[in-house]
């Protein structure tokens, strides 16, 4: 369909991504480039431990405020296309679509049940314990960030205050594109990721009868889903009137099938022409590359043309990224979130505060010049030979699909300056990397070959975060020429939605490019090897310590 729209940069898309702080929207040209950006941070409750609630008004709100100034002083009408991408938190709304309380307190403004939230523990080990034939395509456990448990958890505890009213239950990126068309028609890609929907078989009758929710049979599965359409399909007769007036945009305008926000940074990353940067993966095929897209939580996206089971490693999701691929999705429910959490918590914060703030900088910026002024004459990443962290502070999704797991630090001292704050800031962030390390071997020997990783997220901003991945991973890490590639994903599926371009491989093909490409230090391995050791070690003995805590 594009032949000399390159020559002429005419079209314009938006793309809207909703993270777990904050909204974001892009105008995206039709090569890929970001032309506008805006960001609005959004509310979230935590009103017990492990519960995390948010509002789906709230949430549109910020997507209208963002859009209405990314397109200040341009002409709306080269504006083809709008695609959105959210994390997979689940909204519930009554049968008038109005929102009902996911919590206790009654309180219907917070109708959205987070994807971090763990508050359907009980729910998810009793769906665990049927084995049903649908937990073969999670990985062989599901997860507690998972719909099913969610549902299962709002029809024993608010029964009457929500349950017996919910007329819809939405995944959060298909609320928007509800929102923004009127069309219920749910993403094949939340279905499958999140909902036990099979893109060959559809619903499973089986599995919602015995968890206890054969309510949800009825109605042709109306309440979750019954019309199913591929990330990236037109929805509907495009925006609506109300919508496009909330938004600033033009009613009409082609509205995309949405994505979950890791799958649109995939897209975003994981099919730009790698030629000339030196890159193994180039004379590879495309499922030799990993993207990793690292916000909040990280996640491991990694597609293969056959199904791959892989223990504890979410998937194989049929056409749930890109289509006609199956895919594997690792993850680290915590990991922007992990960092943020030990930095700020140390007794040195509000000093390492001050003092970026003095310099303009980020505190991630003033930490990793700090890093290099205490290294000396070795490299950063040894500063840590007897301080070591297991990340799993909120479970391990990947891959070892064990929620009760917790994070370990050992080699703590009676230090509490800047210096020590940094060294435990790089231990968290080399945690991190080995936790990836831990997911990548579980795929590969399950059967996928990897060798390139692709990189996004707020995280990919750390420049450090990135250089120790590619350390003790062993494997170059490729940047996207724009930092918000999960922006690009977003914009991509309103492309393919106006019929600009022929599939969503083209489309990824034309609008992803490769930005900076971070080579692995191959002469620190040994020291990786040696660390990646204690991190094995550190679960292990996790392990022994609750058996004998648990034992008689
Ligand atoms: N400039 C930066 N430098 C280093 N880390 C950053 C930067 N910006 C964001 N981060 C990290 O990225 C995380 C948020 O990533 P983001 O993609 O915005 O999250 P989400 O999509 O979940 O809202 C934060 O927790 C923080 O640790
Ligand atoms: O489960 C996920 C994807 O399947 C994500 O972890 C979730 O959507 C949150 O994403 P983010 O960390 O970018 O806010």
């Amino acid at each position: 369909m594009m032949s000399d729209g390159d020559q002429e940069p005419g079209h314009y898309y938006v793309g809207i991504d909703v993270g777990t702080g904050s909204v974001r929207a892009a105008l995206v040209d039709q090569r890929g480039s970001l032309l506008a950006f805006s960001e609005q941070p959004i509310k979230k409750w935590e009103p017990q431990f492990n519960y995390h609630e948010q509002s789906s008004e709230d949430i549109w709100a910020a997507c209208c405020h963002v859009t209405k100034k990314i397109i200040q002083g341009i002409d709306v009408h080269r504006i083809r296309g709008l695609g959105f991408d959210a994390t997979c938190s689940l909204v519930v709304l009554d049968e008038e679509f109005h929102p009902l309380p996911v919590n206790c307190e009654g309180d219907s403004y917070r109708n959205v049940i987070m994807w971090l939230d763990h508050r359907a523990v009980s729910q998810v080990h009793r769906i665990n314990k049927t084995k049903h034939d649908v937990l073969q395509y999670v990985g062989g456990v599901m997860s507690v960030e998972m719909q099913a448990p969610k549902l299962l958890w709002l029809k024993e505890n608010l029964r009457e205050t929500c349950w017996d009213k919910a007329g819809h239950f939405f995944d959060l990126p298909d609320f928007l594109s509800w929102k923004a068309t009127g069309v219920t028609a749910r993403s094949l890609c939340s279905l499958v990721c999140k909902w036990t929907y099979s893109a060959k078989k559809g619903w499973d009758d089986s599995f919602w009868k015995i968890i206890g929710l054969e309510d949800l049979i009825g109605d042709n599965y109306s309440k979750i889903g019954n019309l199913v359409l591929p990330p990236g399909t037109s929805l509907g007769s495009g925006l609506t009137p109300e919508a496009a007036k909330e938004l600033g945009l033009p009613p009409g305008i082609a509205v995309a099938a949405s994505l979950i926000d890791a799958h649109a940074g995939g897209l975003g990353v994981i099919g730009a022409d790698v030629r000339g940067h030196g890159l193994i993966c180039e004379g590879q095929p495309v499922t030799s590359r990993l993207a990793v897209i690292c916000g909040t939580s990280s996640c491991h996206m990694g597609i293969s043309k056959d199904p791959v089971f892989v223990p504890g490693v979410w998937g194989p999701y049929f056409s749930a990224m890109v289509p006609g691929f199956w895919l594997n999705e690792g993850g680290q429910s915590v990991t922007g979130k992990l960092i943020d959490h030990m930095v700020q918590g140390h007794a040195a914060f509000p000093e390492l505060q001050a003092k970026a703030t003095a310099r303009c900088q980020s505190i991630y910026a003033y930490l990793n010049s700090h890093l290099d002024l205490i290294k000396k004459a070795q490299p950063v990443g040894f500063l840590t030979v007897d301080l070591h962290v297991w990340p799993d502070f909120h479970g391990n999704r990947s891959p070892l699909a064990d929620l009760t797991l917790k994070g370990m630090v050992t080699g703590l001292t009676l230090s509490q300056d800047l210096d020590d704050l940094a060294i435990l800031y790089l231990a968290t962030v080399q945690a991190i990397a080995f936790g990836t390390r831990f997911i990548i071997e579980a795929m590969e020997a399950a059967g996928h070959s990897l060798s390139t990783l692709f990189l996004c997220g707020g995280l990919s901003k750390n420049p450090l975060f990135v250089q120790m991945h590619a350390d003790i991973t062993g494997m170059p890490v490729v940047l996207s020429q724009e930092v918000e590639s999960v922006l690009v994903g977003a914009a991509i599926l309103g492309a393919c939605a106006s019929g600009d371009f022929t599939s969503v491989q083209e489309a990824m093909g034309r609008m992803s490019k490769v930005g900076k490409v971070v080579f692995p230090r191959h002469e620190d391995k040994k020291y990786y090897d040696k660390k990646y050791q204690v991190f094995l070690k550190m679960v292990e003995h996790q392990r022994e310590y609750s058996a004998i805590m648990n034992g008689n």
